[in-house]
C-alpha cells in the first residue's frame, strides 16, 4: 500500500476530525484513527490523523502519547508531519503545546517549526502574534472562561515562551505580504536568530497558501486546522479527488450529547432545549449517585418515540461552573461530567438503538468516542466549517457521529446536523 504523504498528531478528537475535515474539503482521502493503532494501515489514504487526547494531560504524558503517534505515523511511511492543537491555542501554563512540538522536533532531528493556530473560516485570526477569535482579543470571547485551558492572554509568544525551551519568533503580516517567498525569507531570517518556533500572523485564506508554501521544505508544522486546506496542494504531483467525503447511509435513533460550556455551546444548548426533548446533568447527583443519576439519564432518553433527537447536556455558564469546580475540583468534576456522558452514550448504542451521535465538546467527544470502543472514522460531509458528519469503524455496528468543538457550528446545529445526514 502507498504510504500516507502527510501524517498528522491532534491532541483531541474534536480537532481531529476538524483537520480531516479540511483535508477532505482539500480533495485528500483521510484516515483518522482513535489513538494510536495497534497494527498497520489497511486503508490507501493520502493523510492520517491520529486522534489523541492529549490536550490537558500531564505534559510527560502528551510528549509520550504524541511520539508513539509519530512513530507509528512513521512506520507507515509518511513524510511530512502536522501537529494539530485548538485555533484558541488551549493549553495550560505548563503545556501542551510547546513540550509535545519540542519532543516532535527533536524526535525528528528538525530545529523549526511554526505555530499556525489560524482558522478564518471560523474567524479566527493572528496579527502581530495576538489571536482574535470573531472581532475579539482570545482573552474576552469566552475562552478566559473554559472549564480547563482558561486562556487569559492572546499574545501568543508569551503564551508558547514558557511552555518552550525554544526561543520564540513571529512571521509577521509584513512578512506575508511577500506571500511564499516573503514566508521562506522570513524563517531563514528566524533561523540565523536563533527562533525554533515561529507563531504566524494570518488575516484570510491567501496567507494560509503563502504559509503553506513557504513552509512546505519543513518536516514538522503545528497548528490549527486552517492549515489543512492549503498542504494539500503542496505535495508534487497531488491530484485532489472528487469522492473524498462519501459516507454510507445510517438509521437509527439520534442523541445530542453536550458537555462543553463554550459560549457557542450554550446558545446551541439554549436553540435545542425549545426543539427537542432535553435533560441536564445534576453534577451532584453525580458525586452523591452516579450510578443512580447515570440510570436516569438514560431512562429519559430511552423513554421517547421516534426520530427527533434527545439532548443530555452537562454545558451550563460560566458561574454556575465556577460554583461546581469549587465544590469538586477542576479536573475531578470535568472527568465525572465526561465519564457520565459517555456512559450515557454507550448504554443508549448498546441498549437504546440510538445510531446517530452528535457531541459537543473536545474531551467529551474524547469520552465518547472512547466509550463506544471507536477505532477509525470516516470522514464524511461537512455540517458547518469544521464539523463533520464521521461513519465509526470498530463499532458493532457503524455510527454516525459529528464531533463538533465546543465553539464551533452554528446556533441551529444540533437540530440540522440531523437533517444535513438525511
Ligand atoms: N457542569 C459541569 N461541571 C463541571 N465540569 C463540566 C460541566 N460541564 C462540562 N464540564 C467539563 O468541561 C469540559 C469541557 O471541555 P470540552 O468537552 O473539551 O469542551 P470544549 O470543546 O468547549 O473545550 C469537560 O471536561 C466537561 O466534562
Ligand atoms: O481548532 C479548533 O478550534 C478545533 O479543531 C478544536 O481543536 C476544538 O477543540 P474543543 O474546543 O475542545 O472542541
Amino acid at each position: 500500500m502507498s504510504a500516507p504523504l502527510l501524517g498528522c498528531i491532534a491532541d483531541d478528537f474534536t480537532g481531529a476530525t476538524d483537520l480531516a475535515s479540511q483535508l477532505v474539503s482539500a480533495g485528500m482521502r483521510v484516515v483518522q484513527t482513535i489513538g494510536v493503532p495497534d497494527g498497520p494501515l489497511d486503508t490507501p489514504c493520502d493523510a492520517v490523523v491520529v486522534s489523541l487526547k492529549s490536550r490537558t494531560v500531564a505534559p510527560a504524558q502528551a510528549v509520550r502519547q504524541s511520539l508513539e503517534a509519530l512513530d507509528w505515523l512513521r512506520g507507515r511511511g509518511a513524510g511530512r508531519f502536522f501537529f494539530k492543537y485548538c485555533s484558541t491555542f488551549d493549553s495550560t501554563p505548563e503545556g501542551n503545546i510547546g513540550p509535545v512540538t519540542d519532543a516532535l522536533l527533536d524526535a525528528l532531528g528538525q530545529d523549526f517549526t511554526l505555530a499556525v493556530p489560524s482558522l478564518p473560516a471560523n474567524r479566527r485570526t493572528v496579527y502581530n502574534g495576538y489571536l482574535f477569535a470573531g472581532d475579539v482579543l482570545l482573552n474576552e470571547s469566552g475562552m478566559q472562561d473554559h472549564p480547563l485551558t482558561p486562556m487569559r492572554d492572546a499574545f501568543l509568544p508569551r503564551v508558547l515562551a514558557p511552555q518552550t525551551r525554544h526561543k520564540v519568533g513571529l512571521v509577521s503580516h509584513l512578512a506575508l505580504a511577500g506571500g511564499a517567498a516573503g514566508v521562506r525569507a522570513r524563517i531563514a531570517e528566524l533561523r540565523c536568530e536563533g527562533v525554533g518556533i515561529a507563531v504566524c500572523d494570518t488575516l484570510d485564506h491567501d496567507d494560509l497558501v503563502a504559509i503553506a508554501e513557504g513552509s512546505s521544505d519543513l518536516s514538522l508544522v503545528t497548528g490549527g486546522s486552517g492549515l489543512g486546506l492549503t498542504i494539500p496542494a503542496t505535495f508534487p504531483g497531488f491530484l485532489p479527488r472528487g469522492d473524498a467525503a462519501r459516507l454510507d447511509p445510517i438509521g437509527g435513533r439520534a442523541l445530542v450529547v453536550a458537555g462543553s460550556c463554550s459560549r457557542a455551546t450554550l446558545a446551541q444548548v439554549e436553540h435545542a432545549r425549545a426543539h427537542m426533548p432535553a435533560m441536564a446533568v445534576d453534577v451532584d447527583a453525580l458525586f452523591s449517585d452516579a450510578q443512580g443519576h447515570s440510570d436516569a439519564l438514560v431512562a429519559f432518553a430511552a423513554d421517547r418515540d421516534g426520530d427527533r433527537p434527545v439532548l443530555i447536556h452537562a454545558s451550563m455558564p460560566p458561574e454556575r461552573l465556577r460554583a461546581v469546580q469549587e465544590r469538586y475540583g477542576v479536573a475531578q468534576s470535568g472527568e465525572r461530567v465526561e465519564h457520565a456522558l459517555a456512559t450515557v452514550a454507550r448504554r443508549l448504542v448498546e441498549a437504546g438503538g440510538v445510531r446517530r451521535i452528535l457531541v459537543a465538546g473536545g474531551e467529551t467527544s474524547g469520552a465518547v468516542v472512547s466509550a463506544l470502543g471507536v477505532t477509525n472514522l470516516r470522514i464524511g460531509p461537512t455540517i458547518d466549517p469544521g464539523v463533520p458528519w464521521t461513519q465509526s469503524v470498530g463499532t458493532a455496528e457503524p455510527l454516525a457521529l459529528a464531533l463538533k468543538s465546543g465553539n464551533f457550528g452554528g446556533p441551529d446545529i444540533m437540530t440540522r446536523a440531523f437533517e444535513r445526514l438525511a
